[in-house]
């Protein structure tokens, strides 16, 4: 097992949510691993944040949207070939801002998600979030 595998690494994940129930994905960047699969927004959480401080970070970074509030929703563990990550999943129906592409990445707001391919962690979410879509 290499090191990549056994530290996991802690990823903040933020789900956007509409009073109509539905959602916001992006589309991952060139450059990436698994470039143009879809994903919910969030990223690494650096050393020193907390998973809400990485969450607001990277919607300012990635959308430049304030996340105002979340909830944390659920977690999944997944080992990928180029990482070990923890997923901590947020669902926010309070955010300041319209999402813009400042990384150059598509997103789409979506009701039933679809969109494809997803993240293969991701996938399961999909099911579950049917059951507090609204
Ligand atoms: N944002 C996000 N990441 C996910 C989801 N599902 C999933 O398996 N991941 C994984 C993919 C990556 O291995 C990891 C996120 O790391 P990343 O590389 O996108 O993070 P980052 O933006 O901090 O990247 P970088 O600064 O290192 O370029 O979490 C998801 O729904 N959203």
């Amino acid at each position: 097992m290499t090191e990549t595998q056994k530290r996991p690494v802690d990823v903040a994940v933020g789900i956007l949510m509409q009073a109509n129930g539905d959602v916001l994905l992006g589309q991952r960047p060139e450059g990436k691993p698994y470039a143009g699969y879809w994903e919910f927004p969030g990223g690494k959480v650096d050393p020193g944040e907390t998973i809400f401080q990485a969450l607001q970070r990277e919607f300012v970074e990635e959308l430049g949207i304030e996340v105002v509030s979340a909830e944390e929703w659920c977690g999944i563990e997944h080992v990928y070939e180029h990482a070990h990550v923890r997923l901590h999943f947020f669902i926010s129906r309070e955010w300041r801002g319209e999402p813009q592409s400042l990384e150059g990445q598509a997103f789409a707001w979506q009701g039933t998600v679809g969109v494809e391919p997803l993240l293969p962690a991701t996938i399961p979410l999909l099911e579950w979030l049917d059951k507090v879509r609204y």
